[in-house]
C-alpha cells in the first residue's frame, strides 16, 4: 500500500505472524533482490484500541510511529471487512491514535488521524546534550543548517529554505540523520514555503532514505511552520508522492493529518 507515494509492505498478523520482523523488512525492502518498499508495517491485535501497528524502516529499525501507514491500516482493516468501524483506534509504540475514515463507494479514500501534541522540547527519542530542542543551528562540511525539532512520535528535524532545488538530499540526507546531536539519529524536512503559502517539502526519512512522503514528517513540517511563522494553524504539506492536510488544532493542541490511502496489490510470498 502506499500514502502519498510512501510505499510499506503491510501484513496482517492476525493471520500470517511474522517471527523476525527485522530481518524480513530488509529482505523484502530491497528493490533489486526482494519487493521493494520503504519498510515493513505489522497490523496485530491490541489489548487496549482496535488493532495495533508496528512499523520498521528498511533498514530493519523499528520506528514509534508512521503517519502514511496509519492512514493505510485504516484502509486495509475497513476494506477487508476486518472491521465496520468509520472511527478506528490504533495502538503504536507512540500511543493509541485514532484513525477517521472517508468512504466513497464502501471503500476507504482518505483517512484523518489525530496524531496528538507535538513535543517541542527534549523526549526520549532526541537527547540532545543540552536538553533544549527548538532552533538550532547544525554545521555540516562547514554549512550551517538552521533547524526546528518536533517530535511527532519520531523524531523530526525541519530546515526551512529559499529554494528546495538547491539541495543535495542524497549527499546532505545521512549526514544530517547521523548527526552526533542525534544519538537516536533523525528525519529530515528540507522546506521551501511557496508563493500560494503551502508547504513544499522533501525528506530523507531515518532508516529508509529518501521517500516520496512521510506523514509524521508533514505534520512536523506544518508545526515548525507555525512556530516560524511562516504558515497558519492550517497547511496543506506538498511532497514528491503527493499532498498531506495538515491542521494544528489550537483548542486540544492536536495535530490532524489527512490525505489518502491506496492498495497497490495484494500478493503471497513464501517464507
Ligand atoms: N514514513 C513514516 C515515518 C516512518 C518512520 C521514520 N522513518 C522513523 O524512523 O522515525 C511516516 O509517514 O510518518
Amino acid at each position: 500500500m502506499q500514502g502519498a507515494g510512501n510505499d510499506y509492505i503491510y501484513v496482517n498478523t492476525l493471520r500470517h505472524p511474522i517471527a523476525d520482523p527485522v530481518r524480513t523488512s530488509i529482505k523484502w525492502s530491497s528493490c533489486h533482490t526482494g519487493i521493494g518498499s520503504d519498510g515493513l508495517v505489522l497490523i496485530g491485535k491490541s489489548t487496549k484500541a482496535d488493532f495495533s501497528m508496528r512499523i520498521f524502516n528498511a533498514d530493519g529499525s523499528e520506528a514509534m510511529m508512521c503517519g502514511n501507514a496509519s492512514r493505510c491500516i485504516g484502509k486495509y482493516v475497513y476494506d477487508n471487512k476486518l472491521t465496520q468501524k468509520e472511527v478506528i483506534t490504533l495502538e503504536t509504540l507512540s500511543g493509541i491514535k485514532i484513525l477517521k475514515l472517508h468512504t466513497e463507494n464502501g471503500l476507504v479514500e482518505e483517512v484523518t488521524v489525530d496524531m496528538d501534541l507535538p513535543l517541542l522540547t527534549n523526549s526520549r527519542q532526541i537527547n540532545t546534550p543540552d536538553g533544549k530542542m527548538l532552533a538550532k543551528t547544525i554545521t555540516v562540511d562547514g554549512k550551517e543548517y538552521k533547524g526546528t525539532f518536533v517530535c511527532m512520535g519520531n523524531p523530526h528535524l525541519v530546515i526551512f529554505i529559499d529554494d528546495i532545488k538547491n539541495v543535495n538530499l542524497p549527499a546532505i540526507g545521512p549526514k544530517l540523520e547521523n548527526h552526533p546531536l542525534f544519538p537516536e539519529r533523525t528525519n529530515v524536512e528540507f522546506v521551501e514555503v511557496l508563493p500560494d503559502g503551502s508547504l513544499r517539502m522533501r525528506v530523507w526519512e531515518r532508516g529508509s532514505g529518501i521517500t516520496m512522503a512521510c506523514g509524521t514528517g508533514a505534520c512536523a513540517t506544518a508545526v515548525a511552520a507555525y512556530l516560524n511563522h511562516k504558515a497558519g494553524r492550517k497547511s496543506r504539506v506538498r511532497m514528491d508522492g503527493g499532498d498531506l492536510q495538515v491542521h494544528w488544532n489550537e483548542t486540544d493542541g492536536h495535530v490532524y493529518m489527512t490525505g489518502p490511502a491506496v492498495k497497490v496489490f495484494d500478493g503471497e510470498i513464501e517464507i
